[in-house]
């Protein structure tokens, strides 16, 4: 792919913060592509470097050294060019409390020059059409988050960054903004999307890019990083030791969980299946287990402390 082809591109990417016992890298040759459409999280514990990634793309803060290109313009020096169709949400937006959801929009869309009829149509896309009327200080925060998006979208962006839009919302919350996420990318735009809980974008991202100490760890389709991870099938069988060694006798890797079999790496149900049922085994359960981009996560992290703050190299 070209350097046009992905909505965001850095290369070497690099940024050293000066602390109380000196330089420490928060960003470190951090190589992040993000395709043209479609949902990608950007993953990484707290203190991963995801913020600082996002500030030096926006050219809030100044990067070290290194590229970052956005649809294929260079930045910060190209941002003129190109801020017209980013659409980010770093901080909470201030609205008027006392105003309507509506009303709200109506002032920022004056004030932007938005087309008539726009404020009705990000309503919608936030899934605020219903709410419109009501006064901002009455939303949850899951409305309030989704009112910030469709401030957003009212300039019609086709890349929309969202920093940690989850924080501090509850199931339901998580679950609009997540739907609102879908669709924005399902009409086409791309959404970069941050968090350090990674269930929650794993469930909406096509594709993720996971990150520890401001480092590039793994990037892909959702599919491939975790697919790449051995998945194994959770077997239910009455005489779970005599299992065990007709299927290690083929040659899988196996262990045994109480009443249950795990067969590690083995991604074939049926094939389990077929040598249980040869052996007179016959199998009350056989459950594909999905490894989730947690246990991926740790897997490549190694540990819990990937936020923490590194030594200059
Ligand atoms: N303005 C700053 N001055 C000094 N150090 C900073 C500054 N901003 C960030 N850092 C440090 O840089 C590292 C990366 O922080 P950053 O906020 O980018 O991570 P993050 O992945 O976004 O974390 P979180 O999920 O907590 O927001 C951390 O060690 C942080 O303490």
């Amino acid at each position: 792919m070209g350097q046009t082809d992905y909505a965001i591109s850095t290369r070497d990417l690099r940024k050293t913060y000066r602390g109380a016992r000196g330089r420490h890298v928060a960003v470190d040759r951090l190589d992040l592509r993000v395709p043209v459409g479609g949902v990608h999280g950007f993953l990484g514990p707290n203190g991963s470097g995801k913020t600082t990634t996002i500030r030096m793309l926006l050219g809030l803060v100044r990067a070290d050294s290194g590229r970052m290109r956005i649809f294929g313009q260079h930045v910060p020096e190209q941002l003129p060019e190109v801020v017209g169709r980013v659409g980010a949400i770093v901080e909470s937006p201030k609205f008027f409390p006392s105003f309507t959801g509506r009303t709200n929009l109506d002032l920022l869309a004056r004030a932007i020059d938005a087309p008539h009829g726009r404020v009705d149509e990000v309503l919608e896309a936030t899934g605020l059409r219903e709410r419109g009327a009501d006064r901002y200080r009455g939303y949850s925060l899951g409305m309030k988050q989704r009112l910030a998006i469709a401030a957003t979208l009212l300039k019609q962006p086709d890349l929309l960054i969202f920093d940690e839009p989850t924080n501090g919302l509850d199931p339901a919350g998580i679950h609009e903004i997540r739907g609102t996420m879908r669709r924005l990318a399902d009409e086409g735009r791309t959404v970069l999307v941050s968090s350090h809980i990674l269930a929650e974008v794993e469930q909406v991202a096509d594709t993720v890019s996971i990150i520890g100490r401001g480092r590039l760890l793994a990037t892909g389709p959702v599919a491939d990083v975790i697919g790449d991870r051995t998945a194994g099938v959770r077997v239910g069988v009455a005489e779970p030791e005599r299992a065990r060694q007709v299927l290690e006798t083929a040659g899988l890797l196996v262990r045994v969980e109480g009443q249950h079999l795990m067969v590690d790496g083995e991604r074939d149900p049926a094939r389990i299946s077929w040598l249980l049922g040869t052996n007179g085994l016959w199998v009350n359960e056989l459950a594909p287990v999905r490894v989730g981009l947690e246990s991926v996560f740790l897997e490549l992290t190694g540990s819990s402390t990937l936020g923490a703050e590194g030594d200059v190299r």
